[in-house]
């Protein structure tokens, strides 16, 4: 349907924005050299440009001209500028340089927030004198610069690197480290803002997520990520930590009411106050766990989330939904309740199965059926490559750079239904297509279904009865089999009744009483709708075209 095609265009490698001061220049020149690629200051091409020091433009043609100038010619190296490029400080602050840095992130560009010690930094921008925007009592105008510009920093670089205490050499091998990294912030009204660090060695981050207020760590994690709940393990007590590990069952048994009661048994034992922390390590299973047991004790401590399976990387381990099984059904017990910070290390997927990495792959299909159709463009071009996933041989190959991108825009399709309604009142619930089923087929399945395979039949029957509700064609239901079926995920499931799904779709979170409720497709990919109440022929026909 769609062909996936190269969307790397000419670009710049970063552009680096901060306060005046900050050392964007001498950092940015820094991080050019060390990746072999040229530099560019915003600054001094604008010079070039007007034929002037910038003092004497803005002297004689006032501040407004020069930031028209500056802005066409920072969209012009947006579009062409193979390098590193540094902004003037004030820069950001033009909205149509702040829309250009918007395309700019959306076309993959990195957009580096230097954030330098205050001090520091006035220091250094007092330094060499000749800045309009400093004159009179330069520390005063620094500081007020920066109540301003800080927070729209923030919100237009997608990577923040400070750099207290480093030398300019620290501080470009720290922007080279985390602009190799893919972030997506979380935020909402109703939400505390996080951010989602997707790439090798996101793990490193821990201390600096948790913060200086916890004492103990309660480490919980499941025996199979053993390895790298060690480096996190080694990772807290380098940092100061007290650490309590906590080894939960494995997969769905680990999510069980018994579980959560000893781990609360251990952490009052233990002495845990408020102010210590979660971290959650593992499959969606245990962050799901972890994140519960956080939102409970003592009615919420902070919790950072390290996923380790695809599945908990692209899904579980964002958006706040933490909870445990009961006999009656999936998910049944639990909390929207927000993690501090996930870090999804590319790393811990060295050791992820074949099968629990296909797996995932259905939570993906399902955000590019709902939101981005670029995922499913990014599935169909490398489905080969992806049904064939060897976690011992993947780092450093091309397939690396495809699956951290299919994480990061899918992570982005999570936070944008999460950030205008985290506790599902309508638009979250567009998450949930193919779980109507897919939950039931997993309780009749005793959990032996993974849930991600679940999920992929769920999608093919919601395309069954979208299609028999007149929705979507044969064709977009074809597709949903095709696709799914090219990454090794199944579309027919016969392990129950009609009557016993039936039963199960009732007690449905989405359901309202008596009521069905579905999230279906509505004429293509990236459209959904609800559909309430559908008519009990249609829902038991679709049912049928998925058995085998
Ligand atoms: N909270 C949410 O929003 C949300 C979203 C999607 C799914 N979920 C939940 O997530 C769970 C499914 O997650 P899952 O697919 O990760 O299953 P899982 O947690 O059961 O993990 C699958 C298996 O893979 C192992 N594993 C995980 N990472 C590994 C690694 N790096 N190396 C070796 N083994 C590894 C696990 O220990 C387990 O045996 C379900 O309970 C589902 O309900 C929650
Ligand atoms: O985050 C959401 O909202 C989702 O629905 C994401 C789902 O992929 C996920 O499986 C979630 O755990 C399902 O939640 P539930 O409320 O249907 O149990």
């Amino acid at each position: 349907m769609n062909a996936y095609k190269s969307r790397r265009a000419r670009r710049p490698h970063a552009v680096i924005i901060g306060m005046m001061g900050a050392g964007k220049t001498r950092v940015g020149k820094e991080v050019a050299h060390m990746i072999h690629v040229p530099f560019a200051d915003a600054d001094l091409e604008i010079e070039r440009e007007v034929g002037m020091k910038i003092p004497q433009y803005f002297e004689r043609y006032g501040e407004p001209a020069f930031r028209r100038v500056e802005a066409d010619l920072i969209a012009d190296f947006l579009e062409d500028f193979e390098g590193v490029f540094s902004l003037g400080g004030g820069a950001p602050m033009t909205p149509s340089t702040q829309d250009a840095l918007a395309d700019y992130i959306a076309r993959g560009g990195r957009v580096v927030y230097l954030d330098a010690d205050p001090a520091e930094a006035m220091e250094r921008a007092n330094r060499g004198g000749g800045r309009p925007m400093l004159n009179g009592d330069a520390n005063a105008r620094w500081k007020k610069l920066f109540k301003e510009r800080d927070p729209v920093f923030r919100r237009v670089a997608n990577v923040h690197v400070h750099t207290r205490g480093l030398t300019p050499q620290g501080a470009a091998k720290k922007v080279i480290d985390m602009v190799a990294q893919r972030t997506v912030h979380v935020t909402g009204a109703t939400i505390e803002p996080y951010d989602v660090a997707i790439g090798e060695g996101t793990m490193g981050h821990l201390v600096e997520v948790l913060g200086p207020k916890p004492h103990k760590i309660a480490l919980i994690h499941t025996q199979p990520v053993q390895r790298h709940s060690d480096r996190a393990r080694a990772l807290l007590r380098q940092g100061g930590y007290e650490v309590s590990e906590i080894l939960i069952p494995d997969a769905e048994p680990g999510k069980t009411i018994n579980v959560a009661n000893g781990i609360w048994e251990r952490l009052g034992e233990e002495g845990f106050t408020r102010s210590d922390a979660v971290v959650g390590v593992g499959g969606g299973a245990a962050t799901d766990l972890a994140g519960f047991v956080a939102a409970t004790w003592m009615r919420g401590v902070r919790y950072v989330n390290c996923p380790t399976s695809l599945l908990a990387m692209v899904d579980a381990s964002t958006g706040g939904k933490t909870g445990i099984n009961t006999p009656q059904g999936k998910n049944l017990v639990g909390s929207f309740y927000t993690p501090a910070g996930v870090l999804a290390d590319m790393r811990a997927l060295v050791t992820l199965p074949n099968d629990i990495f296909i797996e995932g792959l259905g939570e993906v299909a399902k955000s590019g059926f709902i939101r981005d159709s670029e995922i499913l463009s990014i599935l169909e071009s490398h489905a080969d490559e992806l049904r064939g996933f060897d976690g011992s041989s993947f780092l450093g190959t091309p397939l690396e750079d495809v699956v951290a991108e299919l994480i990061e825009r899918t992570v982005t399709v999570k936070a944008y239904h999460v950030s205008s309604d985290l506790k599902e009142k309508g638009l979250r619930e567009f998450l949930n297509y193919g779980h109507t089923l897919g939950h039931a087929i997993e309780k009749l399945e005793h959990f032996r279904w993974r849930h991600g395979n679940a999920v992929a039949v769920g999608m093919v029957y919601a395309a069954e009865l979208a299609h028999i509700l007149g929705y979507i064609d044969q064709n977009l239901v074809d597709y949903h089999r095709s696709l799914l079926g090219s990454l090794g995920l199944p579309t027919s499931w016969n392990g129950g009744s009609f009557d016993e799904v039936l039963a199960l779709m009732h007690r449905d979170k989405k359901a309202r009483g008596n009521m069905l409720r579905f999230v279906v497709l509505d004429g293509g990919p990236g459209h959904m709708v609800h559909l309430d109440n559908p008519p009990a022929d249609a829902v038991e026909e679709a049912f049928r075209r998925i058995q085998q």
